[in-house]
């Protein structure tokens, strides 16, 4: 079992009777176009269905001042925009930091880097994640990059043009009458499931 799920056993025994079995999975995340709140609805779902409870917090939203220590593990997702992160997700996770590095964490960054072919590019993309997580002093189970979705119909004029530039540079679709999605799901689903393994919190039908 996991070091982290001990440390959240003993902080429960004696206060309450609940087991922490039934604390949630918190899945905080960061988005600006909204193809990384798309993937923290995908690992929801995907927990539910291997009989976790599930909280979803956006850390933009006003919820994300009243969380509560009590959970089971955490997944942060926050997605990549001139090479930063979500300042909301960062704040988040650095005033929380005394009780979030106590628990099994996993953090997915999507970026358009994830999405491409060459090597250098997915291994910076893999730098601005590890780099994310040393900033806010937390050391992530498993730290992935996921393709994340260029979205022409809703950028204004000037992003358009930006992210047209930029994919077409890079390989990727400049058709700007459409959004395009780049992220593997299978893939995420199997990156999810090693994160519970390794935390110790895959149920028996999916545990390796
Ligand atoms: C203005 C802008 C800047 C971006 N900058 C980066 C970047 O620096 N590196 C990268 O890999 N992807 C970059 N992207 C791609 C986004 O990470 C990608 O579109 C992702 O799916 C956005 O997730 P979100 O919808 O949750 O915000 C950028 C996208 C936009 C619109």
């Amino acid at each position: 079992m996991y070091r982290g799920k001990q440390k959240v056993e003993s902080l429960y025994h004696g206060l309450t009777e609940r087991k922490t079995d039934m604390l949630p999975v918190l899945i905080a995340y960061g988005t600006t176009e909204g193809q990384t709140r798309k993937v923290a609805e995908f690992i929801a779902e995907r927990l539910r269905i291997r009989g976790h409870q599930v909280d979803l917090l956006d850390t933009a939203s006003a919820a994300a001042d009243q969380v509560q220590p009590f959970q089971l593990a955490v997944i942060a997702c926050g997605s990549l925009h001139l090479d930063r992160h979500q300042s909301s997700l960062a704040h988040f996770l650095k005033s929380n930091q005394a009780w979030l590095q106590t628990l099994p964490l996993a953090f997915f960054s999507v970026s358009l880097s994830a999405a491409m072919s060459d090597a250098d590019s997915r291994k910076e993309a893999q730098q601005a994640a590890d780099h994310f997580m040393l900033q806010c002093d937390l050391q992530p189970l498993l730290t992935r990059c996921v393709a994340g979705a260029l979205k022409y119909t809703q950028y204004d004029y000037f992003k358009r043009m930006m992210m047209r530039l930029i994919a077409s540079h890079q390989g990727q679709s400049s058709d700007i009458g459409h959004d395009h999605e780049y992220t593997d799901w299978p893939q995420l689903e199997a990156d999810l499931d090693q994160f519970l393994n390794t935390a110790g919190l895959a149920p028996k039908a999916h545990a390796a």
